[in-house]
C-alpha cells in the first residue's frame, strides 16, 4: 500500500471548484470557504445554506450543469454531484490540466483525500483511514474531540504567547526546553478549561517569576509549579 503525503496547505486566494450542489458539496464548499479559498460552484441545484453563501458573495454559484471548461484556471477541484460519470468526466478534465482533484465516490480516482478534522483554533488534529472507511475516521474525530476539548483554542493561544516571550527572554537554550516542559504540563490545560478568564495572567505571572529566578541564580532554575 502506498502511503499518501499530508500536507496543510494554504488556499488563501487560490481559484477551488466544486461541482454539486447537495450536502457533501456542502460540506467540502464550507471547509474551502474556512480555508479562505475563492470558491466557484457549479450544480443546477443546491442546499439553502450554498445558496444563502452565495447570495452574501461568500461563493459564486454558476447555476447549470458541469463543463469541462468550468475546470480552466482553477487550483483544486472537488467532484461532489450524484453522478458518476459526471465526477468522472470532471476528474479527466483535471488530470489534463495537472489539477489537484478530490472525487468523493471513487476514493481510487482522488489526487488527494480530505481528512476528518478536530478544530482548536490553531490546532487541527486530521485523520484519514486512507479511503478506506470515512466512518472510522469520523468515529476517532468523535473520541479526539472529547480528550482535546476546546479550551486547547486557548491554551495554544497562550502557549503560542509564553514561546515568543522565552524566545526573547531566555537565551538558554536548555532553560527554554525546561520552561516549555513545564508548561506543557496538564495543569495548565486544566487552567484553561476551569479559569480561562484568569489564565494568561496566571501563566504570564508564572513565566516571569522563573525567568527572573533563574537570571538571580545565573541562568538555572529549579521548576516550580505557579501556585
Ligand atoms: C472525513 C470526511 C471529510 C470530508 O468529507 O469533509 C470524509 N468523509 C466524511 C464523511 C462521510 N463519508 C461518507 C458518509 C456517509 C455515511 C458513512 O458511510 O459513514 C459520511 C458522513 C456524512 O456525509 O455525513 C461516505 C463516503 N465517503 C466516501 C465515499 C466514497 C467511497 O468510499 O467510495 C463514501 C460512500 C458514499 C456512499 O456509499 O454513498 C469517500 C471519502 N470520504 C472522505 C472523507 C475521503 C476519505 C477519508 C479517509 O477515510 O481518509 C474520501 C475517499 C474522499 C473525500 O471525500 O475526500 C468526512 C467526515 C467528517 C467528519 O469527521 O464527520
Ligand atoms: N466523500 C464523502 O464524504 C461522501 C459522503 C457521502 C456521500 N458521498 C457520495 O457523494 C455523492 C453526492 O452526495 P450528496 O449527498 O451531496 O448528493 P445529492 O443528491 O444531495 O446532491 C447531488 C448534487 O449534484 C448535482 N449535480 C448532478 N448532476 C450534475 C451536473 N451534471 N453538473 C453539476 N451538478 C450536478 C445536483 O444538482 C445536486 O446538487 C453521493 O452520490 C455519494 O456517493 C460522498
Amino acid at each position: 500500500m502506498t502511503q499518501r503525503y499530508a500536507m496543510m496547505v494554504n488556499l488563501k486566494g487560490r481559484p477551488c471548484l466544486v461541482v454539486g450542489g447537495g450536502k457533501v458539496a456542502e460540506r467540502k464548499a464550507g471547509s474551502l470557504i474556512g480555508s479562505g479559498a475563492c470558491v466557484k460552484l457549479v450544480s443546477p441545484s443546491a442546499t439553502p445554506r450554498i445558496k444563502k453563501w452565495a447570495l452574501s458573495g461568500k461563493i459564486e454559484w454558476i447555476n447549470r450543469v458541469y463543463r469541462k471548461e468550468d475546470n480552466d484556471n482553477q487550483f483544486l477541484i472537488i467532484a461532489a454531484t450524484n453522478d458518476k460519470n459526471v465526477n468522472r468526466q470532471v476528474h479527466q478534465a483535471a488530470i489534463l490540466r495537472n489539477q489537484w482533484i478530490n472525487v468523493v465516490d471513487q476514493p481510487e480516482l482522488c489526487n488527494f483525500m480530505v481528512p476528518s478534522t478536530v478544530r482548536r483554533g490553531n490546532l487541527q488534529i486530521h485523520i484519514s483511514t486512507n479511503g478506506a472507511c470515512p466512518a472510522v475516521a469520523q468515529k476517532i474525530r468523535q473520541d479526539l474531540e472529547e480528550i482535546y476539548g476546546t479550551e486547547y483554542e486557548l491554551y495554544l493561544d497562550l502557549m503560542q504567547e509564553m514561546r515568543k516571550i522565552m524566545r526573547k527572554k531566555v537565551a538558554d537554550v536548555c532553560l527554554r526546553r525546561q520552561l516549555l516542559k513545564e508548561l506543557l504540563s496538564e495543569q495548565w490545560v486544566d487552567l484553561c478549561r476551569k479559569e480561562s478568564a484568569e489564565a494568561r495572567e496566571k501563566m504570564l505571572n508564572w513565566l516571569e517569576k522563573m525567568v527572573t529566578d533563574s537570571d538571580k541564580k545565573g541562568g538555572s532554575v529549579a521548576c516550580g509549579r505557579w501556585s
